[in-house]
Formats: C-alpha cells, structure tokens, sequence
C-alpha cells in the first residue's frame, strides 16, 4: 500500500511539502527540532485520525495557521489507487475525502493505510494500561477483518446500555439486556481469540530473529475467566455490578498478557528489550496482515537508536526489509542506519528547519 506522493501543510514546524517517497525504505534525517517526527506525525494523522506523540491535535496545527491539510496518492495492490486527504482545523472540524468524495468516519479512511508506528514511548504497550493492548489486538483484527468493526460498535453500545441500566438501578431490565450483551460480547471475543492464535507462531518467530535469548509468552484474557460462561458471571456479579454502576466482566476488560518468566514483561524486562518485544508485536502484526491480505503496512520508525543497541538495530532493520513494506525511518545522522543498512530503491530526505528535501543520491 505504498505512499506514491505525499503533500503536507499546517503541521508543526514543517513548510509546505511535497514528497515522491520511495515504495521500500525511505531515510529521513536531521538535527534534533529540524521536524523529522513532524513528517511521520502527519502520516500517522492521515492513517488514523490521531497523533502518536498528544492526545490533542491541536498542538500539532503549525502556530499562526487555522488548519493542516494532509493528501496523499495511494497504489495498494488489492484496493487499486486512492487519493486521500485529512483537513483538520483548530477550531476541531475535520473533513476526510477519499477520490473525491467526503468519508464519515476515520476507519474507512484507516483501512486504505495500515500504519505501525515503532518510536520511544513504544514500550509504553508492554508497561501501559490493558487499554492499550486491547487497541493492539484490534487493529489486527480489524485490519484483516473491517467487519469487526461494527462488531464492535454493537457491542459498545450495548454495553452503554447494560451500564445505564446499572447505574439508573434497573435490575429488572438487565435480563432482556443481557442475552444482547453476552451475544455481541462472545463474537467480539471470538474475533480476537482467534487473531491471537493466529498472531502466537508469527509473533515467536519475529522475536526469534530480533533477540533469541528473548522467551515471551502471550496469552490473551477475554474479560471474564475462561472456565465459565459470560452469561453466568454476569448473573453472579449483578449485584456488585448494580452497586458500582458498570459492568465488570466483558471484552471491555479484555487482556493481552505478555509474560517472562511468569512475570509481567513490563516489571522484569530492560527497556531495550521492551523495545525489542513491541517491535516484534508489531512486526508479527504486519507479517501476519500480509500473509492473510496480500497487502502491506507501512513502518514508521522514529529515532531508532533510542533503547536499542546496533544488534538489535540492524536485526529490526532486516525484518523491515524482508517485509518488503513502505518504511519511513528516522535518524540524526546521515549514515547512521543507511551506512550499514541499504536496502534496494531506498531514498533519503534532510529536513533542516521544517524544509524537507530529497537528497537520495544519483546512480
Ligand atoms: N504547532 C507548532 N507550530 C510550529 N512549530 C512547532 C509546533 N509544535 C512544535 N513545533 C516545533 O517543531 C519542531 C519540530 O519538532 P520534531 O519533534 O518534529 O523534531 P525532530 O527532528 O523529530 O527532533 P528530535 O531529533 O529532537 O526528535 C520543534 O522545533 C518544535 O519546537
């Protein structure tokens, strides 16, 4: 799904850009503040409606400017050639087009570029809330299956439902509420049980060849203990669920546990090596997307270095390659990846002061 021609304007410090990425590996290097995470930033916004580095976008929209506009041209081997525009103001409007025509919502936008994004709050997946590990498994779900989607907005919704009733201490209205919950909360659990099945071998080999001193283990939590039915915790919780007003057990509470040694990685891992196990995830999700889709990721990789050393560095790069996926990688200097590391077509970008120019070298 590579990125044939991006267009930026209004992001952070970057001037108005225009850029022929290259299909593979693109380089992108400058000082520090020059504007090199801004450029992933943008893509990031453009694939998913949000920034990797604020919850706000507003920080990002360039001081002085009303509104960044984001477009790229898109060739994806299944979807044929899109061209997608992001237009976000500060006053907190949006507008998405696709080929020309208005979208309504962020996902569709997303199912035409599936991006990952590795940078240094990465580890924050092994060590941050169950939250984020739950929109992990989802964004692999959702991107082999969109129809998990709805899914999922079924079962959002019913769970709003379940919680009004709760809170508003309705008990008599939770047994024609529950057989709804328990239905959308069981294929919603299906959907991800099975990815994580599939995901388990991809994700032990792609460890393998990062780090094979690594042992990992991955097991996912449904939200409600195993053994038993949803239906029948839900009964046995009802009163403890009516006295704090939410609902206890269901894929909301869902989990992916990521152990060492029977221990939390996140307690007993090195950052380094958190890094190394979240970019394995995230890689395991990509080769897995590609096998079931025949379509690729993009990577967008910000300051390398950072946690990692050069083993580790160059066997994440290597993975990248083999992938053979549009990747976007940052760096300080010039040649501290593309020296040791370069792959066929690749093309390198200097940002300096928010002006990004193309400085792959003639052959
Ligand atoms: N809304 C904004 N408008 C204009 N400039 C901004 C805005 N937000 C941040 N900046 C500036 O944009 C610059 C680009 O920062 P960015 O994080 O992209 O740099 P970088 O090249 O990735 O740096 P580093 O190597 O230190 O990570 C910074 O100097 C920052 O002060």
């Amino acid at each position: 799904m590579p990125i044939k021609r991006l267009q930026i304007s209004g992001v952070r410090n970057l001037q108005p850009l225009s850029l022929t990425p290259a299909l593979g590996v693109n380089f992108i290097y400058g000082e520090n503040g020059s504007g090199k995470s801004s450029l992933l930033e943008a893509l990031y916004i453009l694939a998913t409606g949000k920034s990797f580095r604020h919850h706000l976008l507003k920080p990002v929209i360039q001081h002085d400017m009303d509104e960044c506009v984001l477009f790229s041209e898109i060739d994806d081997n299944r979807l044929g050639n899109g061209r997608l525009g992001v237009r976000r103001s500060r006053s907190g409007d949006k507008a998405i087009r696709l080929n020309g025509e208005a979208l309504h919502s962020q996902a569709e936008a997303s199912s035409w570029l599936p991006v990952q994004i590795i940078e240094p709050n990465t580890f924050k997946l092994l060590s941050g809330s169950p939250q984020e590990r739950r929109q992990f498994i989802d964004w692999g779900v959702f991107h082999v299956e969109h129809s998990f989607l709805d899914q999922w907005r079924e079962f959002k919704k019913l769970l709003q439902q379940r919680n009004a009733v709760l809170k508003k201490q309705q008990p008599d209205w939770l047994d024609v509420w529950d057989k709804g919950f328990v239905k959308a909360a069981n294929a919603v659990n299906e959907s991800r049980k099975a990815y994580i099945e599939r995901l388990l071998p991809v994700f032990q080999h792609t460890l393998s060849r990062l780090d094979a001193n690594l042992d990992v283990e991955l097991s996912f939590y449904p939200g409600w203990e195993r053994t038993s039915n949803l239906i029948d915790i839900l009964h046995k919780q009802r009163e403890r669920d009516l006295q704090i007003g939410h609902t206890q057990s269901g894929p909301q509470r869902a989990e992916l546990r990521i152990k060492v040694d029977k221990m939390n990685a996140a307690d007993i891992l090195s950052r380094g090596q958190q890094k190394a196990v979240v970019a394995a995830l995230k890689l395991s999700q990509g080769v897995l997307f590609q096998q079931e889709t025949e379509r690729s990721t993009i990577y967008l990789v910000d300051d390398l270095a950072s946690e990692l050393d050069e083993k580790h560095r160059f066997a994440l790069c290597q993975l990248l390659e083999d992938l053979k996926c549009q990747v976007f990688i940052t760096s300080i200097e010039h040649n501290s990846i593309s020296d040791h590391w370069k792959p066929k077509g690749c093309k390198m970008f200097h940002v300096e002061q928010g002006h990004v120019s193309d400085k792959t070298p003639l052959v």
